[in-house]
């Protein structure tokens, strides 16, 4: 995220607004990684929409380069696709695919970047188990599922954890903690719980959040 060429990514056109936001917590913590802190952020981004508390391991080292082209999901495509990417390429299983899936309770399509418009919730600053319900009662006006969405019901393997999910609330925040844990540490070979190092960033954590809410009171206000 913080190299330009990943900023200018269509499909990530609004990154540059999370990274200007972030910026002066950052300066703050000079010691800490890049990679660190930006996962240390979707942490507190699903904590503070409600969502479980993902445990995080520190000691990520930032890449002088951005990582090939190329490797990202595309919307328009099916479960063979989502496979491609998330198993062959990544490791993931069908339950992880479905539970991060599940990120798309948070925020919206725009036209300007992807070209799809809308929410797949009506209340896309809250992280709950919305998602699946509204992929299991259908298109609706106002709302969004893409192609790749509406795979996870015509694959069957799929289907079943969106069923799961939709029924139990308490089942999708504990695949979506670990699937995000292990999202979250793909290429991180040092990953591990030092808990002395644990407890420090926890700190950091603490401090993270409370400035997040005061950056939303701001917005706000
Ligand atoms: C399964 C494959 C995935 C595909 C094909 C996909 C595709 C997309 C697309 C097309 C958008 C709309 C971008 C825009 O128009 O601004 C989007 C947004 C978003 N995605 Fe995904 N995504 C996938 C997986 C994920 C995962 C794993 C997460 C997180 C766990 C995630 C979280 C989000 C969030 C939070 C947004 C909203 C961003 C905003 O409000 O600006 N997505 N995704």
């Amino acid at each position: 995220m913080k190299h330009s060429a990943e900023l200018g990514h269509a499909a990530k056109n609004d990154l540059d607004i999370i990274v200007r936001l972030l910026e002066p917590i950052k300066e703050q913590f000079p010691t800490l990684s890049y990679a660190d802190f930006y996962q240390l952020a979707g942490v507190v981004a699903v904590e503070i929409t409600g969502g479980p508390e993902i445990p995080f391991h520190p000691g990520r080292e930032d890449k002088p380069e951005p990582p090939p082209e190329g490797r990202l999901p595309d919307a328009t495509k099916g479960s063979d696709h989502l496979r491609q990417v998330f198993t062959v390429q990544m490791g993931l299983s069908d339950k992880d695919i479905v539970a991060l899936s599940g990120g798309h309770t948070l925020g919206r399509c725009h036209k300007e970047h992807s070209g799809f418009v809308g929410a797949w919730a009506s209340n896309p600053l809250i992280f709950d188990n919305t998602y699946f319900k509204e992929l299991l009662s259908g298109e609706k006006e106002g709302l969004i599922q893409l192609p790749s969405d509406k795979a996870l019901l015509s694959d069957p393997a799929f289907r079943s954890f969106v069923e799961k999910y939709a029924a139990d609330e308490d089942a999708f925040f504990a695949d979506y903690t670990e699937s995000h844990l292990k999202l979250s540490e793909l290429g991180f070979a040092d990953a591990s719980i030092d808990t002395s190092r644990s407890i420090y960033f926890m700190i950091f954590f603490k401090k993270i959040k409370k400035q997040e809410n005061s950056l939303a009171d701001d917005s706000l206000a």
